[in-house]
């Protein structure tokens, strides 16, 4: 699988002989939205859901979509991920037209791990998809469960593990193969408050320790936060970029959340990003 380094080092091309700072040179975004719409439906019932909206999201960024429901943020995720196809406009992931499972690791709001399999097989079986030898399965499946905090739990029955343990099954599952973007789609909405903030946690640090591209749906303006590097609220349907900032809260990969949440800039994000939404809403 390749390192975290490696998974950055893709995102800017070389730089001119001499090295240094270039500001001519490009930097390549992991995901490209451009000038997309999405409709769904043909006709009389065509429904528009999306757009016309534009997006960058450079290599590393944590980016949280926060809107009014039915604004388009779940058809936004679906068109990066490949689900869908944009009716207008181009959407590409490191330059290509995403396919479903190829490049984007999925994480929804229920874990949908194979009941019948143990947690290992579960991202085993991702792996496999991924082309990983078997023989070399054992150790990433490990290693996966240790990075979400769950080490040792391989041989279990998916059964045997709480909700909140599963969504974190579902998202070493997502990150199985080395893929370098993460798309999450309300992926904590359904679960009670503690292990909800847990899981934040847990995300934070596997997105900072390891420099994963993200893109991830919430309907709190707190997650938004506590999450992102940035956040983009959208319209109300059919969803255009109401709102895009920077979140420069520190990440050094194994943050304080109260620390986080008491520092100066965290009020004011919150409150910003809030208000766009209830405006959005109106
Ligand atoms: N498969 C579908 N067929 C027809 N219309 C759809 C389909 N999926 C979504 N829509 C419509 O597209 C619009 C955007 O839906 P989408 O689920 O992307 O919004 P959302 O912002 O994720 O909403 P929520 O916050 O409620 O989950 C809505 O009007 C919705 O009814």
């Amino acid at each position: 699988m390749p390192s975290p380094s490696d998974r950055t080092a893709g995102a800017t091309e070389d730089a001119p002989d001499g090295g240094g700072e270039d500001a001519t040179a490009t930097v390549t975004p992991a995901v490209a939205v451009r000038e997309v719409t999405h409709r769904y439906g043909r006709g009389a019932d065509a429904v528009t859901a999306l757009g016309p909206l534009s997006l960058d999201i450079p290599a590393g960024e944590f980016l949280v979509l926060v809107g009014p429901s039915g604004s388009g943020k779940s058809t936004l995720l679906r068109l990066i991920a490949g689900f869908e196809q944009a009716s207008s406009g181009e959407v590409t992931v490191h330059g290509r037209t995403p396919e479903p499972g190829r490049q984007a690791g999925v994480v929804f709001q229920q874990p949908r791990l194979f009941p019948w399999r143990t947690v290992g097989e579960n991202i085993s079986l991702a792996l496999r998809y991924a082309g990983v030898p078997r023989a070399e399965r054992p150790a990433h499946v490990e290693e996966l469960l240790e990075r979400v905090g769950l080490a040792g739990t391989a041989g279990r029955r998916t059964w045997q593990m709480s909700g909140g343990q599963q969504q974190r099954v579902a998202i070493a599952r997502a990150l199985a193969g080395g893929k370098d973007l993460l798309v999450l789609d309300e992926p904590f909405a359904a679960l009670d408050a503690l292990t909800r903030e847990r899981l934040q946690e847990y995300l934070r640090t596997v997105s900072s320790l390891t420099g994963i591209t993200s893109v991830f749906v919430t309907h709190s303006v707190d997650e938004a936060v506590f999450l992102g590097t940035r956040a983009v609220v959208l319209s109300a349907g059919p969803g255009t970029v109401a709102l895009d900032v920077p979140i420069p809260l520190p990440r050094t990969g194994s943050d304080d959340p109260d620390g986080l949440r008491g520092l100066p800039e965290y009020a004011p994000l919150r409150a910003e990003i809030g208000a766009a939404v209830r405006d959005a809403a109106r």
